[in-house]
């Protein structure tokens, strides 16, 4: 049997799989926190991805890897390619106004998108240079080189004996890159920091992109949610939710979007096509919030959630307590209504789990506008997938069914079958069949979502 592995070098974790190349079978699995907060030191990932990998070599050798990493990080490199400064992370809002400046300087909103994809917003690495080179000038004046955090950790699984890669699925995040053409726009890099940087060659989906010392095969690798998408195998008109430390809605198709809107974010696929998709910045950690609030732990939650009932006794959340993305509100905080001596703590535990609903409807509902795509599946991932509360309330709040894969690492899921791809040298990734889902039904509460919406809109114009 041909073992792979695949890396998801997430927020809050470094998770590996070793699966068998030709079904995807995993035999292994590892998992090593990383540490918390928007900013932090990126050689934490490298020794977490050791370990991780020292883990996985106890159960077999793998002959190929690939890393599926977070998104927009900026992993800005000196002279001897070690950091300048820490990384900035996706949900790190402090470039927000840089992003403002950026659009602008780009020709406005819609300009923004048509050349590289998205309109800019905080999440993306060029505002994060410009914040760099306004607020640490000295840094910024020593950046030499700008990595994503999955080329960081696929550079040193090189043993940094190969030049730096990326592929165009992460590439399509920096802001940087002409998503529909292809290409780097190294120009607009360097006006974001203020002098030219090397930026990593970008490798083409299914490539072999170098070896590590053992002499392992290295995918492309590529963004977390381009590899959720390869791990579960998803179809144009399918919608993709995965609930991680983001909340994302994404699908695949064969054209790129420019939404001038800011909505969606046209990101390219790790296969060859495109990847629409829209984020919120509060989504599994609402959750977290709400238990540690409460007392309790997941289990505790859900179990309180589903003693409550549709619309939790009138509580009602909106939950953008770490600035919301999509809405692009950096400033917003989390807001609640409708408490009264009669709320339970059922009831506040059933509201998050609503409010982390209607987000994700939200991010469906502006996906499948933009699109035109309706009616396909709907998959749910990420760690909170696995709340017996989010089964149950998500496809009333939602008004559909949804389709629920057995819980797995789709990330590290996705990587690992991009390594199989490259080890394979075929044309295309191979067809890894997705274990049977369950299939989540629920009575629509359109009530839930009239209630979130008009909180929603009532604060628009808050902090
Ligand atoms: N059973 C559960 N119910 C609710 N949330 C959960 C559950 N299990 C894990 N989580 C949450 O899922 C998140 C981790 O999910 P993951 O998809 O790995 O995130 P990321 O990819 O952003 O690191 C954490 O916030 C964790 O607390
Ligand atoms: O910013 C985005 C997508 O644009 C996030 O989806 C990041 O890619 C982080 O992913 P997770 O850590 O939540 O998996």
């Amino acid at each position: 049997m041909t073992y792979v592995i695949g890396l998801d070098s997430s927020t809050q974790s470094c998770t590996g799989v070793l699966a068998d190349a030709a079904t995807g079978e995993v035999v292994g699995e590892a998992r090593v926190p990383h540490p918390t907060g928007t900013r932090v030191d990126p050689r934490a990932w490298l020794q977490a991805v050791d370990e991780v990998l020292a883990r996985l070599a106890r159960v077999g050798r793998a002959e190929a890897v690939a890393v599926g990493g977070q998104q927009h990080g900026m992993v800005a490199l000196g002279d001897a390619g070690e950091p300048v400064h820490d990384a900035l992370l996706w949900h790190d809002t402090r470039s927000a106004a840089a992003a403002r400046a950026l659009i602008e300087e780009m020709g406005g909103a819609q300009a923004c998108a048509a050349e590289v994809g998205s309109v800019l917003v905080a999440s993306f690495t060029v505002t994060k240079l410009r914040w760099l080179r306004d607020h640490d000038p000295a840094a910024a004046s020593r950046v030499r080189s700008v990595l994503l955090p999955h080329d960081y950790v696929s550079w040193h699984l090189s043993g940094r004996r190969a030049a730096p890669w990326t592929d165009r699925g992460d590439a399509s995040g920096t802001g940087y890159y002409a998503t529909g053409r292809g290409e780097w726009r190294p120009d607009l890099a360097a006006a974001a920091l203020g002098h030219e940087v090397e930026l990593p060659r970008v490798v083409a989906p299914g490539e072999v992109a170098a070896t590590t010392p053992d002499g392992q095969a290295l995918a492309a690798g590529t963004g977390d949610n381009m590899a959720a998408a390869l791990g579960t195998g998803l179809r144009p008109g399918d919608v993709l939710l995965s609930i991680g430390t983001s909340g994302v809605a994404s699908t695949v198709s064969p054209h790129p979007v420019a939404d001038g809107t800011g909505t969606v974010t046209g990101f390219a696929a790790a296969d060859g096509g495109f990847l629409p998709m829209v984020t919120t910045m509060n989504a599994a950690r609402i959750l977290d919030l709400q238990a540690a609030w409460l007392g309790t732990d997941h289990a505790g939650l859900a179990a309180l959630a589903l003693e409550s009932s549709p619309g939790a006794g009138g509580a009602v959340l909106l939950p953008y307590y770490a600035g919301e993305r999509t809405p692009n509100r950096p400033d917003a905080v989390g807001t609640w209504t409708g408490l009264t001596t009669t709320t339970t703590r059922a009831d506040l535990a059933r509201a998050a789990v609503e409010a982390l609903s209607c987000s994700l409807a939200d991010a469906v509902d502006h996906l499948r506008a933009h699109t035109g795509e309706s009616g396909g599946r709907v998959l749910l991932v990420g760690g909170a997938a696995r709340s017996p509360a989010v089964q149950r309330v998500l496809p009333g709040v939602l008004g559909a069914s949804v389709e629920l894969p057995p819980p797995a690492e789709y990330v590290a899921l996705g990587a690992a079958r991009q390594a199989a791809w490259a080890l394979s040298g075929a044309p295309t990734p191979p067809a890894w069949e997705l274990p049977g889902t369950q299939l989540l039904e629920a009575p629509a509460t359109p009530e839930v979502r009239e209630r979130y919406a008009t909180l929603r809109d009532r604060t628009s114009d808050w902090t």
